[in-house]
């Protein structure tokens, strides 16, 4: 006698929502199975029984609305919003171009806690995009649940970013009850099983080179928000975008009061401000508090250049301890490849729900350094493999064509070349258009010019000019 669920996936496999083939997905990625939910639409006994097991697996028991993705989690919602007499709200994929041009629709109030309805999960990134719109809306946003979970990242992309996802199924559940009920062969289900295992959080990356957008470096930074779920990466090409900007400015200087000025100062022309607050001699909370708020005046983000280098128990405690608490108000840190990706585990593991990443320093910008290649191939790998965590590198070359990372390249400064202590510079335009820099990192060009506010905007100018050029080429 078959459970419910077995019932269900038996007679969804009946209906043809479980194809077995050679099929190439939207994202460009072979997989030897497809899933149609779609189709249930034309089964509304099936339709509801979808609907009842995704509602007795949601997460918690108390929701004031419930919203579905679009297009196929509307439907079910729709079954489950009648079923159980709650409200439910529409995200439009759309703003629509006439009458109230919302993109949701229904009667919501701030505050209200709001549990998304999706029918399937690969990346995360349609859940995502519909967390970020409802939580515009001030409403609380923290549960999704999902029929099939095809286990290819979805969920942990979106547990990193404080979105707890409940399946009804996943796809090894999904075959073993295949297999039970002789709908399919053991081939079938190991060649599916041994997909899913090959392919774990690479959809994202995949959904890219299927959109033809293959190379970092001929992307908008526009067209990258939508390659990444990670919270920062988003966030900061947002602003790139927003303020045609992607300069960041090396805060370098040693006393509260010339970090808040200089904060002010640049803060129009930066989409980054990179903190040492270790070279702060009068470090205090309030100088932080304070940073915040200007960061948040400005909409630039906060980037502490802590470089992280040690076992993840001893990052842990340094990240969200000690004096400067830093998990509390740096939106990025960085951190050395050399004690292996448990160094980024270690700090991952403090974010808790917050918007938080960091950085790789893969290549430095000193003489002398030994970034060997075979060091900078492992630093892309433990990218590809935290980028749930990991927005990009700190480099001085070309070394990831993946348009979700993001290079920041310091050293730059026009009209020097270098300091007495090993210090190289590049231009802002070697950096951006020879060298790949998304992000150039100025710090003594500005701090130590005359008028830090004039040479930020002169800095930010040329970069992004070199952006432009680089894109259009
Ligand atoms: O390879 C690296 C990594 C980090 N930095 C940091 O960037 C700034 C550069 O300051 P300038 O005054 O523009 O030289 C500084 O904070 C370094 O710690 C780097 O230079 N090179």
């Amino acid at each position: 006698m078959a459970s419910k669920l077995e019932q269900c996936v038996l007679d969804l496999f009946k209906i043809g929502v479980v194809k077995f083939g050679d099929f190439t997905l939207k994202s460009g990625m072979k997989s030897p199975i497809y899933f149609d939910l779609r189709m249930i639409i034309s089964f509304p006994k099936l339709m509801e029984t979808v609907g009842e097991l995704m509602w007795e697996a949601r997460p918690r028991n108390d929701y004031d609305l419930i919203c579905g993705v679009a297009y196929t989690g509307l439907p079910i919602a729709t079954v489950i919003s009648t079923k159980q007499d709650l409200p439910m709200l529409i995200r439009r994929k759309e703003a629509k171009g006439y009458g109230t041009k919302k993109l949701v629709e229904g009667n919501y109030a701030e505050g209200q806690s709001c549990l998304m309805i999706e029918d399937v999960i690969v990346s995360g990134s349609s859940v995502f995009d519909t967390a970020e719109t409802l939580k515009d809306l001030e409403l609380d946003v923290k549960d999704a649940v999902v029929f099939l979970d095809r286990e290819q990242g979805g969920a942990a992309n979106l547990k990193s970013m404080g979105i707890n996802v409940k399946s009804v199924i996943n796809m090894t559940e999904m075959m073993a009850i295949l297999l039970k009920f002789n709908s399919i062969t053991q081939k079938v289900s190991d060649s599916v099983i041994d997909f899913v295992k090959k392919n774990i959080a690479s959809s994202l990356k995949k959904k890219v080179e299927s959109d033809g957008i293959m190379d970092r470096l001929k992307c908008t930074f526009e067209s990258r928000e939508s390659t990444t779920v990670q919270p920062v990466s988003r966030k900061l090409f947002n602003i790139m975008s927003a303020k045609q900007s992607n300069l960041c400015v090396a805060a370098d200087v040693t006393k509260s009061a010339e970090l808040l000025s200089l904060a002010e100062k640049v803060g129009p022309y930066i989409c980054l401000l990179k903190t040492h607050i270790d070279i702060l001699s009068d470090f205090s909370t309030e100088v932080v508090e304070e940073l915040k708020n200007i960061a948040v005046k400005h909409n630039f983000l906060i980037f502490e250049d802590r470089k992280f280098g040690d076992i993840g128990n001893t990052v842990a405690t340094q990240y969200s301890g000690g004096p400067f608490n830093i998990v509390d108000w740096a939106d990025l840190v960085t951190v050395h490849g050399l004690p292996g990706d448990g160094v980024i585990k270690g700090l991952g593991s403090c974010a808790s729900g917050q918007p938080r990443g960091c950085i790789i320093v893969s290549q430095m910008s000193s003489s002398g350094t030994l970034t060997s290649d075979e060091y900078i191939k492992g630093c892309c790998k433990m990218a590809e493999e935290n980028a749930h965590f990991v927005i990009g590198f700190v480099a001085q070359s070309n070394i990831s064509k993946d348009p979700r990372f993001i290079v920041f390249t310091p050293g730059v400064q026009s009209g020097c070349t270098s300091d007495v202590l090993g210090q190289q510079y590049v231009t802002p335009r070697a950096a951006v258009l020879e060298r790949g820099a998304d992000v150039v990192i100025v710090g003594r060009g500005i701090t130590k010019s005359d008028d830090p506010c004039s040479a930020a905007k002169h800095y930010k100018e040329e970069a992004f000019k070199a952006y432009q050029e680089r894109i259009t080429s």
